[in-house]
C-alpha cells in the first residue's frame, strides 16, 4: 500500500482565497479569539519561535517565515511573508501571504489560505484589543498615518468596536491620503486629511502608525497629555516611526516582549524599556494606567495568524474533512 505523503495528499488540500476569508472572517468573532490568544501567548501556552527573516537585497524584499503551536487550543499553523515594498510599482501587494494550517496530531497539511486578509485583519483585531485595554474610555478622535491596507483594516476595526466622531488622517502621499478618507468617509462624522503628522494627531485620543517609514513621522511633542498609540509599521531594526521624544513619554506594550527586543526599530534605537506584554494586562497581572501615554508596539506574531486560521477552518474548511 503506498504511504499517503504531503504530494498524494494534494487532492485532498483545501485552498482557501482572500475573498473566501473577507466574506468569512468578522471582527465580532476574531477580536475575543486574539485577546485570547494573546493571553494565552503570554502565559506561556504557546510555543512560537523568533520568526526567520531573509533579506533579499537586490530586490528590497524581505521573507518572513512564522510559526506557532497554540497548545491550549492545539493549533498549529505557519505564515510565510514576502514583504516588498516596492511591489506596488508593479501592481502587487507589498505583502505577498500564505498561512499553513496543520492537523497537530500527524502534522498533515489540511489547508493552504491566503494570508492578506488574515494579517490585514488579525493585525487590526490586536491593536482593537490593545485600545480597548489602553485608551481612556471616552476616546472621540482617531489618527491613522498612513492610507494602505493597514490603514484601512485599522479604520474599520477601531470603529466596529469604539466610537469615534472624528478620524483624522496624514499620508505621505496627499492624493492617496485623500482617497482613503472617501473610501471610508462613513465610518464617523468627521473624516478628514491632513497635510502635517502634527495636524493628524494634536487632538487625537488613539492613534495608528502604518506605514513603510524609515524615519520617525511621529512626534513625541505633538502628543496630548493621554493618548494611546498603536504602532503598526517599523517591525524590523533599521525602522523606525516613533521619534526618541514619543519613547520616552510612552508606557510600551508590546504583543511580544522578545519580538519588540529584538525586531522593534523604534524600541532599539531608543533603548526604551517594554513594561509588558499586552496579554499580562488581558491575565490582569499589571495595571496599566489609561490617562497617561500608552504605546502598543506591534510586531505581528504567529499566534494571530493561527487564531485567525483556525477560524476560517471551522467555519469554512472543516466541511470536507482531509485524513488519511
Ligand atoms: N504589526 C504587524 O502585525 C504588521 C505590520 N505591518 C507593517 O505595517 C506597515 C503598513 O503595511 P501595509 O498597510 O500592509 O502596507 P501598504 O503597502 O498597503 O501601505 C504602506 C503605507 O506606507 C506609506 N509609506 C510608504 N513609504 C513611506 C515612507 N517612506 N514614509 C511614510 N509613509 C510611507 C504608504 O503611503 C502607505 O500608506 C508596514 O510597515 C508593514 O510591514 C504589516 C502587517 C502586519
Ligand atoms: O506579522 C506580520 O505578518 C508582519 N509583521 C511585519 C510584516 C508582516
Amino acid at each position: 500500500m503506498q504511504e499517503p505523503t504531503t504530494f498524494n495528499m494534494v487532492s485532498r488540500l483545501k485552498l482557501i482565497s482572500n475573498s473566501v476569508i473577507e466574506s468569512t472572517l468578522t471582527y465580532k468573532e476574531l477580536v475575543p479569539a486574539i485577546e485570547k490568544c494573546l493571553a494565552n501567548f503570554s502565559a506561556g501556552k504557546v510555543v512560537q519561535p523568533l520568526r526567520s527573516v531573509v533579506p533579499v537585497e537586490p530586490h528590497n524584499g524581505l521573507l518572513f517565515s512564522m510559526c506557532a503551536h497554540d497548545t491550549s487550543e492545539d493549533v498549529l499553523a505557519l505564515k510565510n511573508v514576502a514583504l516588498y515594498p516596492d511591489n506596488h510599482k508593479q501592481g502587487l501587494s507589498s505583502h505577498l501571504t500564505q498561512v499553513l494550517y496543520f492537523q497537530p496530531s500527524t502534522g498533515a497539511l489540511l489547508a493552504v489560505m491566503d494570508g492578506e486578509s488574515i494579517t490585514a485583519m488579525r493585525t487590526a483585531a490586536a491593536s482593537v484589543v490593545a485600545t480597548k485595554y489602553l485608551a481612556k474610555e471616552d476616546s472621540k478622535v482617531l489618527s491613522i498615518l498612513g492610507a494602505g491596507v493597514q490603514a484601512y483594516s485599522h479604520a474599520k476595526a477601531l470603529t466596529s468596536s469604539f466610537k469615534f466622531d472624528k478620524i483624522f488622517i496624514w499620508n505621505r502621499t496627499q492624493s492617496t491620503g485623500e482617497k482613503f478618507c472617501e473610501e471610508i468617509k462613513h465610518l464617523a462624522k468627521v473624516v478628514k486629511f491632513c497635510p502635517s503628522t502634527k495636524e493628524a494627531v494634536c487632538d487625537a485620543d488613539v492613534i495608528v502608525t502604518a506605514t513603510f517609514s524609515s524615519t520617525p513621522i511621529l512626534h513625541g511633542q505633538d502628543l496630548k497629555e493621554s493618548v494611546h498609540i498603536n504602532s503598526v509599521g517599523a517591525c524590523t531594526p533599521h525602522l523606525r516611526e516613533l521619534d526618541d521624544r514619543c519613547m520616552e513619554l510612552c508606557a510600551v506594550i508590546a504583543d511580544s516582549r522578545v519580538s519588540a527586543l529584538a525586531e522593534s526599530g523604534d524600541i532599539i534605537s531608543a533603548k526604551k524599556e517594554v513594561l509588558c506584554e499586552v496579554g499580562n494586562i488581558i491575565n490582569g497581572e499589571v495595571e496599566v494606567n489609561r490617562t497617561r501615554r500608552t504605546l502598543f508596539k506591534s510586531l505581528g506574531i504567529a499566534v494571530e495568524d493561527v487564531t485567525a486560521a483556525n477560524l476560517v477552518w471551522e467555519k469554512v474548511g472543516k466541511q470536507q474533512p482531509v485524513g488519511f
